[in-house]
């Protein structure tokens, strides 16, 4: 049987047996479940139906316009301010000031609302996802882990929750919208949105909400797009414009010559943006993958200190707080250079974050006004997009490939946050493996830090996979190594990592093993 992209049958004469109540057009093809079909409900489908029939063309055309920036990318252009929206950078201007329920966002606890980078896109994932978050914003959510007998219930005081949307770029192949698959993050959006905006405004946003983090967008016409949707939303549910905040991660080497500019189009629902470090550094080299002068080192060794990303951030303060709105980022580096709060990926962290925020802004929610960064306003093209230093290793080589499979293993089984080797694994920082391996091996590039000439290859890594899944094999057991997905993962990375051309996102193509489809039967008709 053919079955087309995502493994869905081409619409001949079938007839799909789903006990979801669906308005016309839309078409739900994932499991059913009693739970699911609370949030799946015909008028919060037909919510995300109007979004995608009103939004579709502007986003296919914002993905077009990424397309032809890479084109002129890999010509050998570099990307840049845009003169046109000079006006923006250097017009005096400020967004929405900051809700009173947000000004205090030292510490973020990353994880529990994530539809993005921590996250495995299963039906069964995001439906989950979304029957807690129903849960979580009622404050009703608990779980019982039967196994240890602990029960998990919230504490009387709870963290204001922001949700990230997939990107742009994602499909959600389960459900399908006159006929084309819908845009994942207007999904995630749109049923979260229409479920919890009264309560939560009511319950955790102080009369203003729901708050979402807005990923891996490239240009501000995404974030404009992104705008109208919150209008829209805003209008279906009789609530002030401006209600709705969102905090943009910059963490695309183009969207940092497009701070000012993307601030300015949600300035009416922004509080901030955050570098989104790991995805900038595979952007980086997916930008520049046309670009044999702009090889990276091994990625251990790109950090906050290379100038491109301490340009970054510093800029991204500057432009914040210029704005009036937090800028995210990391540690005690960070914390010093004017960072308002970071993220945690795990509980263990909290305490030593809040110590040093705490310690080095008193009693101050955030220093959106005292840390101006007005000297990071010379900072030039240049600076944002110098060449890291470093050098290139075998271990850089074998740890990108051995991290890489088993992220790509845990995320076809269902995991999109690994531990491994002391570190917190998720899509973005896979992809940093990803691409790197794809590049060295592109250019053959000689492996400079082992003082051995070793030139990389594909003979060379087709050596280092089998020796690395080997070791895979023995660290996890022979047991896990067989019921877990790493000889598909392996296949998945490897011809990611070897392929000509490089793939766009490690997780568009492993997605289509990761789609489940309804069944489907042969239409009497
Ligand atoms: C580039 C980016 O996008 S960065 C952000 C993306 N990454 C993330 O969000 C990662 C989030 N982190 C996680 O999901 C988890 O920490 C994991 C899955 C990696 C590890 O989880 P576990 O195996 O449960 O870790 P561990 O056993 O050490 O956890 C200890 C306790 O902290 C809890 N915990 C761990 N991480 C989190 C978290 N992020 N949020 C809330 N609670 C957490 C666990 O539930 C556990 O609680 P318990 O002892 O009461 O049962
Ligand atoms: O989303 C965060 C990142 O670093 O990527
Ligand atoms: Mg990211």
């Amino acid at each position: 049987m053919d079955l087309g992209t995502y493994g869905y049958p081409p619409p001949t004469a079938k007839k799909i047996i789903s006990n979801y109540d669906v308005p016309e057009g839309v078409e739900v093809r994932g499991r059913y479940d009693a739970e699911f079909s609370k949030i799946l409900t015909k008028d919060a489908l037909k919510f995300v139906s109007d979004l995608q029939r009103e939004f579709r063309n502007h986003i296919k055309y914002a993905l077009e316009c990424r397309k032809e920036a890479k084109r002129r990318y890999n010509e050998g252009a570099l990307p840049g301010f845009d003169p046109a929206t000079r006006y923006i950078r250097e017009g005096e201007w400020i967004c929405a000031s900051v809700p009173p329920a947000v000004s205090d966002r030292k510490v973020e606890i990353t994880g529990p609302a994530d539809f993005e980078d921590a996250l495995s896109p299963s039906w069964e994932n995001l439906m989950r996802g979304q029957v807690n978050l129903k849960d979580a914003v009622a404050g009703t959510i608990t779980f019982h882990d039967k196994a240890r007998n602990k029960v998990y219930k919230l504490n009387d005081e709870i963290a204001k929750l922001f949700v990230r949307p997939r990107g742009w770029h994602l499909p959600e192949a389960h459900i399908l919208i006159d006929g084309e698959p819908a845009t994942g993050c207007l999904v995630d959006f749109g049923l979260y949105f229409y479920h919890n905006h009264s309560t939560f405004r009511r319950t955790q946003g102080a009369g203003f909400g729901p708050f979402f983090y807005l990923p891996k967008m490239e240009h501000s016409r995404e974030a404009k797009i992104w705008n109208k949707v919150f209008e829209k939303a805003e209008k279906m549910a009789g609530i002030e414009r401006g209600s709705i905040r969102a905090t943009v991660l910059i963490e695309t080497l183009p969207a940092v010559f497009q701070m000012d500019e993307i601030l300015y189009e949600l300035r009416d629902h922004s509080v901030g943006l955050n570098c989104g470090r790991w995805d900038y550094i595979f952007s980086y080299v997916k930008t520049f993958h046309a670009h044999p002068d702009r090889l990276l080192p091994d990625r251990v060794q790109v950090g906050m200190t290379q100038h491109f990303m301490k340009s970054y951030s510093e800029l991204l303060i500057r432009t914040c707080h210029r704005r009036g709105v937090h800028a995210m980022g990391g540690m005690l580096r960070e914390v010093k250079a004017g960072h308002d709060g970071t993220w945690a990926a795990h509980p263990g962290l909290i305490p030593s974050c809040m110590e040093i925020f705490n310690n080095n802004m008193g009693n101050a929610p955030n220093q959106i006004t005292t840390m101006k960064r007005e000297d990071a306003a010379k900072l030039t093209e240049e600076d944002l997009l110098q060449i890291p230093r470093g050098v290139r290793t075998m271990e850089g080589l074998r740890l990108n490939t051995r991290v890489g499979i088993q992220y790509v293993a845990a995320w076809l089984t269902g995991s999109g946050s690994v531990p491994l080797y002391n570190l917190m694994e998720d899509a973005a920082t896979a992809e940093i493996s990803r691409v790197q391996n794809w590049q060295w091996l592109k250019y053959e590039v000689e492996l400079d830090g082992d003082g051995l000439g070793v030139k990389v290859n594909k003979e060379l890594f087709g050596r280092v996979v089998e020796e690395e899944m080997d070791r895979i094999e023995k660290e996890v057991g022979k047991d896990k190594f067989k019921k877990g997905m790493y000889k598909d993962a392996c296949k998945i990375f490897t011809r990611q990592c070897t392929s000509p051309t490089l793939d766009e996102f490690l997780t568009l193509d492993a997605y289509n093993y990761i789609v489940l489809l309804h069944p489907v039967e042969t239409s009497k008709l």
